[in-house]
C-alpha cells in the first residue's frame, strides 16, 4: 500500500531542540532571575541572608502599575507545537519557577512580528526566573513534567496590552537529546 502523499500546501514544521538559558543570550530579550555569584550581592541580616540585588528591569510603563500574580501551568508535551507568539507593549513581564522544576522559554526580539526562523527556544532551569522586556515577542507560560506554579510580576492598568500572532510556519520543539 503506498504512503498516503504529504499535503503540499501544508509546510514541513521547523524542528528545535532548546538551548540552555543564560544571562547572555537572553540579554536581547530581558533578565534571567537567579542567584548567581556574577550579580550584585550582599549579606544582610547580620549575614544570615544574602540578598542577590536588583535583577531585574520590571517595567509597568507610563501610566501601569506592577502586580503580582501567580500562574499555575499544566504540563505541557513534547515534541511542542509553537504556532503563535504574543506581546505586551506596555510593559514587562517575569516570571519566577516556584516548583523548582525546569520550562520552556520561548522568544523573539522587540519589534515587527516575527518569522518563525527569528524564535529562540531555551530550557530554563527551575532555579532562573526571566523577566521580558517590553514589547518582547514570546510564547504563553510552558511548564513541563507537572503542574507548576510561577511568580508573576507584571503590569495592570488602562490599554491593551497583548497583541497575538499566529506564525508563517509551525515550530517543533523537541524533546532535549
Ligand atoms: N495571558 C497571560 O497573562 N499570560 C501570558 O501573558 C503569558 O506570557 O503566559
Ligand atoms: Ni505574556
Amino acid at each position: 500500500m503506498n504512503a498516503l502523499p504529504l499535503r503540499a500546501d501544508v509546510p514541513e514544521p521547523r524542528h528545535v531542540v532548546a538551548e540552555a538559558l543564560t544571562p547572555e543570550a537572553f540579554a536581547p530579550f530581558g533578565d534571567v532571575i537567579a542567584a548567581r555569584d556574577d550579580v550584585r550581592r550582599f549579606a544582610i541580616n547580620g549575614g544570615n541572608t544574602m540578598r542577590y540585588h536588583d535583577l531585574a528591569k520590571i517595567d509597568p510603563g507610563p501610566d501601569g502599575h506592577a502586580i503580582v500574580s501567580i500562574f499555575r501551568g499544566e504540563p505541557r508535551t513534547l515534541p511542542f507545537p509553537v504556532e503563535m507568539m504574543e506581546r505586551h507593549p506596555l510593559g514587562s513581564q517575569a516570571f519566577v519557577p516556584m516548583s523548582g522544576r525546569p520550562y520552556l522559554v520561548v522568544v523573539a526580539p522587540a519589534g515587527d512580528p516575527p518569522a518563525a526562523e527569528d524564535l529562540r527556544v531555551f530550557l530554563a532551569r527551575g532555579d532562573q526566573g526571566i523577566n521580558y522586556a517590553r514589547g518582547v515577542w514570546h510564547h504563553p507560560l510552558l511548564a513541563l513534567d507537572a503542574v507548576c506554579d510561577f511568580v508573576v510580576i507584571d503590569r495592570a492598568g488602562n490599554g491593551h496590552n497583548c497583541d497575538e500572532i499566529t506564525l508563517d510556519e509551525v515550530v517543533l520543539i523537541e524533546p532535549p537529546r
